[in-house]
């Protein structure tokens, strides 16, 4: 311990001056960044300054537990392992980032399979003190087979799991086992699917991939930015904190019900309609709708004094509007103006007036001026707003009828109802197809129109002038990998002149961010729609897919992955299944496994870690009064969750299974297991880390009650 201690004195030393140096820089260059100069000048000060930050935050977020670990190799050579890399001033390694390629058989090296290593060591510490070590003596010849554990570090990853639960995810950088290692290093491009039952670490492996990804992947990553989608706010709050501690903040996290802008829900829709809303069918609901919005009035347009246009002539322009395969905001522009290029020679002809460039530039703007015009012309291509189709296609019964016919029902509701988390896919899709707003309908001008072309031309070249600026900064500042996304970004930043923001928060705001990766938690929820709304944001589909088919509670959601995945990223996905459970003991997950028998006959329950003493009680409450009989339960030692059918959890101030998704605590207990549905309660039960308690007034389903 004595010399443990020495060498973490010294790394202590150095993180402490390096630290200061990063401080330093990022004070230094913050202030300078402020100070004036060329714009050029000052957005490469802003870049440096930034760099700077993002490191010293780095090196702040690691003062914990520092170093956890070492390897001792059989020619010799030691390496200590830390949450960063550290070197001396001669730029010898003094410690490994856990990240990094050679600290890799810290995490995969067994008995059965040790490669050079000799003996692994686990470092306790508090503080900046060596509290106690744990040694595994790797080389041992004749190991009898319950020697040959797969658990790597099986008495630091004891203690680690049986620790109290704060409520929050804590990172494990220490104590990560061989197969959670695969996947957290599996390699960036693609869709990686972990499938993996409860407790085996999916969410923790997905997060300390997205910190490996990052430090792998740094230049093309940051810059973009990850995404981490998960169930629910409160799960998302419950994991918040784990990249942070690993010293990475360049990332957003969402519910689905949070990737459109302006609109955060978590309400959701009936399951009839979530199936409704979900199914891949929406897409051609959502074209028809579009279309039903883009009309040539049957008897053409007549608005007296000569102003008239054909019916054929109408036909023709929505015809050649569409066949630009523009989003209709875009293609309304030109099916505007080329009628009012026609009511303005219609015009000409009736005055005898020559139909000449200037008329031609005058005439159309003119007309737009027209109150008339405007009232005949607007509603045949209304411009709409993702929201105003939405809404319209789903409170309007005869629309229904044309463009969905076998699920108006389930898709018709009052006008004005909430948003719920199903419609945000909707929205998605709605505003691919719509696109974004011709400036003169955001602003209601009366002319716009007819200047358009110009317009946008100019606006066209002073985009491309501050990219090509933005892309000569980073290319002095020596950061041109992925440059031209990136200049973008900085482009966007140099156009909206806002204070600094980070990638994530500029990321955040935009729904067109093109992310570096995306990681979905609880994926077996997403519906296909939602699929799509995801797949938007990840346009190199570098992603990592987490969840449970054994899991799957929304009626919309995946019963296999091939099913949900194979429309969308056909043979370009690839499967990594965790089957080790962490976090619930013995005694409780053979009773999750006989409800799993059930639930999910085709699904393999995860085995336990954790021997466990506790057994599951089951206590009946005759009267039906769960909250009296909540309150008669001991107190329990450390936390507890209670989950309840959805009927009953409000009133009890208890958790809906699906609010309890991907959560834990110490301890959990069940109010009236017979009214879950069987997955539901295959989930609620492997909530709990130690005691599992069975409110019931019911008699228990016969799978519980036989393996109590
Ligand atoms: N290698 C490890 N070291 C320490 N703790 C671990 C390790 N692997 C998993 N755990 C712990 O086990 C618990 C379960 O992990 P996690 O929540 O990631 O599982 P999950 O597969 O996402 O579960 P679910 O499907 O039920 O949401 C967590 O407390 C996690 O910290």
């Amino acid at each position: 311990m004595r010399i443990e201690q020495a060498h973490l004195d010294l790394l202590y030393r150095h993180l402490d001056t390096a630290r200061e140096r990063a401080h330093r820089t990022s004070a230094g260059a913050h202030h300078g960044a402020a100070a004036g100069g060329t714009h050029q000048a000052r957005l490469e000060r802003e870049v440096r300054a930034r760099e700077a930050a993002r490191h010293a935050a780095r090196l702040d977020a690691v003062e914990r537990g520092l170093c956890f670990g070492r390897l001792d190799e059989r020619d010799g050579t030691v390496h200590h392992i830390g949450r960063t890399g550290l070197t001396d001033e001669a730029y010898e390694p003094l410690l490994l980032d856990w990240r990094a390629p050679a600290a890799r058989p810290f995490y995969t090296a067994t008995p059965a399979h040790p490669g050079t290593v000799v003996r692994r060591r686990h470092l306790h510490t508090e503080g900046r003190t060596v509290t106690g070590l744990d040694d595994e003596a790797l080389d041992l010849a004749g190991l009898d087979e319950s020697g040959r554990r797969a658990l790597v570090g099986e008495a630091a990853l004891l203690a680690a799991l049986a620790r109290e639960r704060t409520g929050r995810m804590a990172t494990a950088v220490a104590t990560i086992q061989a197969e959670q290692d695969r996947v957290i290093r599996s390699p960036l491009p693609g869709a990686l699917v972990v499938q993996g039952g409860p407790g085996t670490g999916k969410t923790l492996a997905a997060l300390h991939r997205a910190a490996y990804l990052l430090f792998t992947h740094r230049a093309a990553l940051e810059r973009r930015g990850v995404l981490v989608i998960g169930p629910t706010t409160g799960f998302l709050r419950y994991i918040e904190e784990v990249l942070p501690a690993l010293g990475e903040t360049e990332v957003v996290l969402r519910t689905v019900g949070e990737l459109f802008p302006d609109v955060t829900t978590a309400r959701t829709d009936a399951p009839a309609t979530a199936v409704a809303k979900g199914g891949p069918w929406m897409t051609e609901v959502l074209r028809r709708a579009v279309a039903a919005h883009q009309s040539a009035p049957a008897e053409g347009i007549d608005l007296g004094d000569g102003l008239r246009v054909s019916a054929r002539a109408c036909a023709q322009a929505r015809d050649a509007a569409r066949g630009l395969r523009a989003p209709h905001n875009r293609a309304r522009t030109h099916y505007l103006r080329t009628l009012l290029d026609a009511l303005a020679i219609a015009q000409a002809l009736s005055l005898g007036r020559p139909y000449d460039e200037e008329e031609a530039h005058y005439a159309p703007r003119e007309l737009w001026a027209r109150e008339d015009v405007r009232a005949a012309l607007d509603p045949l291509w209304p411009a709409l707003t993702p929201r105003q189709l939405v809404e319209r296609l789903l409170t309007d019964g005869e629309l229904l009828a044309e463009v969905a016919p076998e699920h108006a029902a389930a898709l018709l509701r009052p006008p004005g109802s909430p948003w719920t988390v199903e419609d945000v896919p909707l929205l998605d899709e709605a505003a691919e197809l719509l696109g974004d707003l011709h400036p003169t309908d955001r602003t209601g001008s009366a002319t716009g129109f007819a200047t358009e072309t110009s317009t946008e031309a100019g606006a066209a070249t002073e985009d491309e002038e501050e990219l090509a600026f933005a892309q000569g900064v980073l290319t002095i500042t020596g950061q041109t990998d992925d440059a031209l996304l990136d200049a973008a970004a900085l482009a966007g930043r140099f156009r909206e002149d806002s204070p600094y923001r980070s990638t994530a928060e500029r990321a955040g705001a935009d729904r067109t961010w093109a992310y570096g990766h995306v990681v979905v938690d609880e994926a077996q929820e997403l519906s296909a729609m939602a699929w799509r709304t995801v797949l938007r944001r990840i346009p190199t589909n570098s992603l990592t897919v987490v969840g449970d088919l054994a899991q799957t509670g929304s009626p919309a959601g995946a019963r296999s992955w091939a099913q949900m995945l194979d429309p969308h990223l056909p043979g370009r996905w690839r499967e990594e299944r965790l089957t080790v459970n962490y976090r619930t003991p013995e005694p409780i997950m053979a009773l999750a496994a006989a409800v799993l028998r059930t639930a999910a006959p085709g699904q393999q329950p995860p085995e336990s870690a954790r021997p466990g003493t506790d057994r599951p009680r089951a206590v009946p409450v005759p009267d039906g009064d769960f909250a009296a009989a909540l309150a008669e339960l001991p107190a329990p030692v450390g936390t507890l969750g209670v989950i309840a059918p959805d009927g009953k959890a409000p009133a009890l101030g208890a958790l809906t299974v699906t609010a309890a998704k991907g959560l834990e605590f110490d301890n959990v207990v069940v109010v009236e297991p017979a009214a879950l549905a069987p997955r539901d309660l295959y989930v609620a039960l492997t909530r709990a880390t130690r005691t599992l308690t069975l409110l019931h007034h019911r008699p228990l389903p016969p799978e519980l009650a036989g393996a109590l």
